[in-house]
């Protein structure tokens, strides 16, 4: 089969880089975790912190028993999905294949393109520059919202009303702009508490 036939039945996908760290972000902060970045991304955010992903034709493309295989190296069983925009691809055959080898596996999405894959945690990261497909809404376990600008809160409880009602709501300073918006970040979960605050620790302990 081609190449290309491959990566659109999920069978072999772009990877940009893949290894073994912290999660720095969200609900599972502190866990031990084997992250894949897959290669492509079309939302195009501004702030982005791995613009380098973005063209998906720049990284190499593996079969996902290599992957898999890859991953099965290191002692932990947590697989988080990234990319990139992981959801440009059908995750269906990725997914099915680490649950077989044992694996939790958690996604990190904007959202923007259809669902696909079977995922124990889903951490939706909705975005201004390209809409969520209305698959997210009911798959989302975790809202996470970077702000970047004031009318990010506003823009987040937009959101908040769409996911399910068990959906843990986040906001994430968006790096650069940190300084400036802890406080606000801070009065705006002490006001509203059914926002929480998620950092992105593994920065501060230079780590991937
Ligand atoms: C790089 S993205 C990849 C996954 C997917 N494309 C997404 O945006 O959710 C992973 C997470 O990092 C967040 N993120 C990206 N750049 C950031 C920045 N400069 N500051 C804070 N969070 C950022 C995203 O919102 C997302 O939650
Ligand atoms: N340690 C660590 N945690 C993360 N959580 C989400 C990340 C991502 O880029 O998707 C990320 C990342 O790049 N590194
Ligand atoms: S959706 Fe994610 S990977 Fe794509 S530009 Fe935005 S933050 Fe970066
Ligand atoms: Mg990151």
């Amino acid at each position: 089969m081609k190449t290309a036939e491959l990566i659109a039945k999920g069978e072999s996908l772009p990877i940009m880089e893949a290894f073994y760290t912290i999660q720095g972000e969200g609900r599972f902060t502190g866990y031990p975790a084997y992250f894949i970045r897959l290669g492509g991304c079309d939302v195009g955010c501004v702030w982005c912190d791995v613009k380098e992903s973005w063209e998906a034709g720049k990284w190499p493309v593996q079969s996902i028993e290599k992957i898999v295989s890859e991953a099965e190296k290191f002692p932990g069983r947590l697989a988080v999905i990234t990319g990139g925009e992981p959801l440009m691809y059908d995750l269906g055959p990725l997914t099915s294949l680490l649950k077989e080898k044992g694996f939790t596996i958690n996604i990190e999405t904007s959202g923007a393109h259809p669902f696909s894959g079977d995922f124990d945690w889903v951490c939706f990261s909705p975005k201004k520059f390209k809409k969520p497909h209305s698959s997210i809404y009911s798959k989302a376990n975790e809202l996470k919202v970077v702000v970047f600008h004031s009318s990010d809160f506003a823009f987040a409880e937009e959101h908040a009303k769409l996911v399910k009602k068990d959906c843990e709501l986040r906001i994430q300073p968006e790096w650069s702009k940190s300084e400036k918006f802890t406080p606000e970040i801070i009065n705006y979960t002490k006001s509203h508490p059914n926002w929480k605050i998620s950092l992105q620790t593994h920065k501060f302990m230079d780590i991937p």
